[in-house]
């Protein structure tokens, strides 16, 4: 049966229509029914078309047949039963897997002819918003040359995709061979159940497929050849199998807070872990969890899960997933399934996977929506072994506050949930839970141990975090705590400054800023998605590989910024503090808060997506002269623990005034406003469109007419505060297409021209032509002054 490619909906038709098709003859009515897991049984894949990106995250669909959901009217638990026997199940489970595998194989056959199709031709366009919303258009497009004449794909995401759509699928197969070991019956060969080594074939796919996976940051492991000692990891005990993939990963030693949590936690210990940002968390709780697996669970039939671990973000839990799939996959065994529940695949698909998972990232909602939906999975959780909180004060404190609630709650629940299911040892008992983050607040050990104050309304974003933290249940009384960076939340190689500027011009220094900073990959950071869709254009009408990342774009659009932004060298995100957290993008060498940060954790973990794992890099603030001393304050407060904890008696730490050439700057000016203008134009018109959109719906539903004129006339009237803004806003929404295209004309014969800097003939370029020279230091010293001059002294 054909599915049409039109949207989701019309794949649940698809599976209505299955259920009535006469083809498919009906169980007898009186057939003995049997209860059924749902991870049991013969799913069949429903075949899709070769591109997906019509389906809006719709990612695939099966079927079964001769299974009734049964609701108990008491409990309202679900159930499944069928008719079939256990052995025409196994069967047919079989022939699925075939199936399955047969289909992998020509997607993968598919994905390397598009691949090879891409890397033919194309011409470069730029990023730009408008190619993110037409996505599926351009996403056959072909591959793109930059403006520094490398070829890049644009089909990545949807690789990218597939890779994790495939990486699922042959991760379940493979933990089915496993499970299937202890079965002769349908186990396959050892061969074809252990892991990739042993299939060439698949293996060399999966090279192309990591080669696009922008969380992948550790997957190119180096050959066995190319091995590092690891002998200064001997005290911590670990197994044969981690110090080779360590190796392999060519990490020679472990970095401070590996070296105190490591052994806490394979002692059975809760721990409380805070060390800077950069400074490789995630393996401090990876190493031990993983050493868990190796020594228990390789043999064992249960397929609860064996660690939980809960991210604040989707971009933080897929690289959780890449880090821990990199540690993994060096060992020389079979290697646990790792699941990632964020959203992109179908709930159902989701449980399904966690069912086979031995290890589950998630972020609070959709690990919510998942593990509530019930069918045995809350019984499986409570059985977890590690509970890890990542980023924990974030996750602690506003917005994922409910969910993750909800998941503590049943977590700890000791009453039997599910009909039928085993009676489980109190939770408490058996289960480690392990809090990480670089910023927390210094009393919270000893509020935890109950010396502090108890009670109390949940005033305030800290005090609900340590109730949280109480809800947690920690099985120790009191969780160790491990500060492992006490004299500063700041990674070591970070420069910090400030460039003071009147607040209408901030748009002109980030861009003199870059251009001061030339293929220097850079993360700007704003406090709204409206900044960020407005800074984005700004940046890429004046020649800069400019791309966004905000809560409000779609997944595969966030994916994918995040994607180009890791392997393209010089490129610029600007970005919401959604990516202040945990993410770690190899080579960001410059941070620059456009707006300044609300709190002083935000600024520590915004800086610290540079300078990490001992590199080092540079944090810029762009202030109005009225927001100088709070910012003052704020990041000398970041610096005050340090020295308290060293006991210093140096004054408070006072964050140097960046020199910045202002004659330059204001040479760049008449760029910036073309630029802006331009910028302001285009987005005042999108606001128009979704605006009216909303207005025409809203007197749709009142059953009134709705003229966009009219209102704004009878609007006048009521204008008061603000209407020098609206108007402005108008003369930018009514700029004709031909007023732009003008306007994009003699910007581009600006960006042309040389930047006059009066005693040097040489110039100051868009980003592209130059830079060359200007990385030389052939620029720099004479009129862009050299790092120097901008403050930051290379011996500081
Ligand atoms: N022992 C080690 N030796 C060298 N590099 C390491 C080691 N452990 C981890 N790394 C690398 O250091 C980088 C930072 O690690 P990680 O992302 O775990 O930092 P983090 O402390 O969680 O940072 P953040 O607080 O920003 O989330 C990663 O690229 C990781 O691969």
């Amino acid at each position: 049966m054909k599915r049409p490619r039109s949207d989701r909906k019309a794949a649940h038709k698809v599976q209505k229509r299955q259920k009535l098709d006469p083809a498919s003859p009906a169980p007898p009515s009186n057939a003995k029914r049997r209860k059924v897991r749902i991870g049991d049984l013969p799913w069949k894949g429903v075949p899709m078309p070769d591109r997906l990106e019509d389906f809006e995250g719709f990612y695939g669909l099966e079927e079964i047949e001769d299974v009734e959901v049964v609701r108990d009217s008491a409990t309202g638990q679900i159930s499944f039963e069928t008719t079939k026997s256990e052995a025409e199940v196994a069967r047919e489970k079989e022939e699925a897997k075939g199936a399955e595998a047969e289909a992998l194989r020509e997607l993968e056959e598919a994905l390397r002819e598009d691949q090879d199709a891409e890397d033919g031709e194309g011409s470069w366009e730029g990023f730009s918003e408008e190619e993110e919303a037409q996505d599926g258009k351009t996403q056959g497009k072909g591959a793109q040359p930059r403006s520094d004449g490398r070829l890049v794909s644009n089909g990545d995401v949807e690789d990218l995709e597939h890779a994790q759509e495939r990486e699922a699928v042959e991760a379940v197969s493979n933990k089915k061979g496993k499970a299937d070991k202890a079965k002769p019956e349908v186990a396959p060969t050892s061969k074809q159940s252990k892991n990739t080594k042993e299939k060439p074939q698949e293996k060399s796919s999966n090279a192309d497929i990591s080669e696009n996976n922008a969380f992948d940051i550790l997957a190119d492991l180096p050959s066995d050849d190319d091995e590092a000692d690891v002998s200064a990891w001997n005290e911590l005990g670990l197994s044969t199998e981690t110090l080779d993939s360590l190796s392999k990963l060519k990490f020679a030693r472990p970095t401070p807070i590996q070296s105190s949590a490591i052994p806490e936690i394979m002692a059975g210990r809760d721990v409380i872990g805070k060390a800077s940002t950069g400074s490789g968390k995630t393996l401090a709780f990876g190493i031990p969890i993983l050493e868990s697996y190796l020594a228990s669970r390789r043999n064992t039939e249960d397929r609860s899960p064996l660690a939980l671990i809960i991210s604040p973000t989707r971009e933080l839990a897929h690289q959780l997933l890449a880090h821990l799939n990199a540690l993994c996959s060096g060992c020389d065994v079979d290697t646990p399934f790792i699941a990632t529940i964020t959203g992109g695949l179908s709930v159902q698909k989701q449980r399904r996977l966690l069912e086979k998972a031995d290890i589950v990232v998630g972020t609070p909602g959709r690990l919510w929506e998942v593990i509530s939906s019930g069918q045995g999975l809350v019984v499986s959780f409570k059985k977890i072994r590690f509970l890890v909180v990542d980023e924990a004060d974030r996750l602690l404190s506003q917005g994922h506050y409910k969910e993750l609630g909800e998941i503590l709650n049943v977590l700890d629940r000791d009453d039997q949930v599910e009909e039928g299911a085993e009676p489980t040892p109190a939770p408490e008992t058996q289960r480690q839970t392990l809090v990480f983050s670089a910023t927390f607040h210094k009393g919270l050990q000893q509020k935890l141990a109950g010396k502090g104050p108890k009670g109390g309304d949940l005033m305030n974003k800290q005090e609900s975090m340590e109730y949280l933290l109480k809800k947690l249940r920690f099985k120790d009384e009191k969780p160790k705590f491990i500060d492992a960076n006490p004299t500063s939340q700041m990674a070591t190689g970070l420069r910090e400054g400030l460039i003071e500027c009147a607040g209408t011009e901030k748009d002109l220094y980030l861009y003199a800023l870059l251009l001061f900073h030339p293929k220097k990959r850079s993360l700007i950071f704003t406090n709204s998605v409206a900044a960020v869709r407005r800074l984005t254009p700004f940046l890429q009408n004046l020649d800069l590989p400019a791309l966004s990342l905000h809560s409000g774009m779609p997944q595969k659009a966030r994916l994918r910024s995040v994607e180009r932004f890791t392997e393209r060298p010089g490129s610029i995100l600007v970005a919401t503090d959604v990516a202040a957290r945990g993410l770690d993008i190899p080579g960001v060498e410059l941070i620059i808060h456009y707006h300044l940060p609300r709190a002083a954790d935000t600024y520590v973990h915004r800086s610290g997506r540079t300078a990490r794992a001992e590199s080092s890099g540079s944090s810029i603030l762009i202030c109005a002269p009225e927001e100088v001393a709070g910012v003052r304050r704020l990041v000398a407060k970041v610096h005050a623990r340090a020295e308290q904890a060293t006991k210093s008696k140096k004054t408070a730490y006072f964050i140097r005034t960046l020199d910045i050439d202002r004659r330059i700057v204001s040479r760049l000016k008449p760029r910036a406003t073309l630029s802006k203008k331009l910028a302001d134009a285009v987005s005042a018109k999108e606001k128009n469109h979704s605006e009216n959109d909303w207005m025409r719906a809203a007197a749709e539903e009142l059953g009134v007419d709705y003229d966009s004129e009219t209102f704004e006339n009878e609007a006048k009237g009521r204008r008061g505060r603000g209407s020098g803004r609206k108007k402005k806003e108008k003369e930018a929404r009514e700029m004709t297409k031909g007023e732009m295209q003008a306007l994009r004309a003699e910007l581009k014969g600006l960006l042309a021209q040389r930047v006059n800097v009066g005693v040097s003939e040489r110039y100051l370029t868009s980003g592209g032509i130059d830079v060359d020279a200007l990385m030389n230091g052939e620029g720099n010293v004479e009129f862009l002054g050299n790092m120097g001059a901008l403050g930051f002294d290379e011996d500081a």
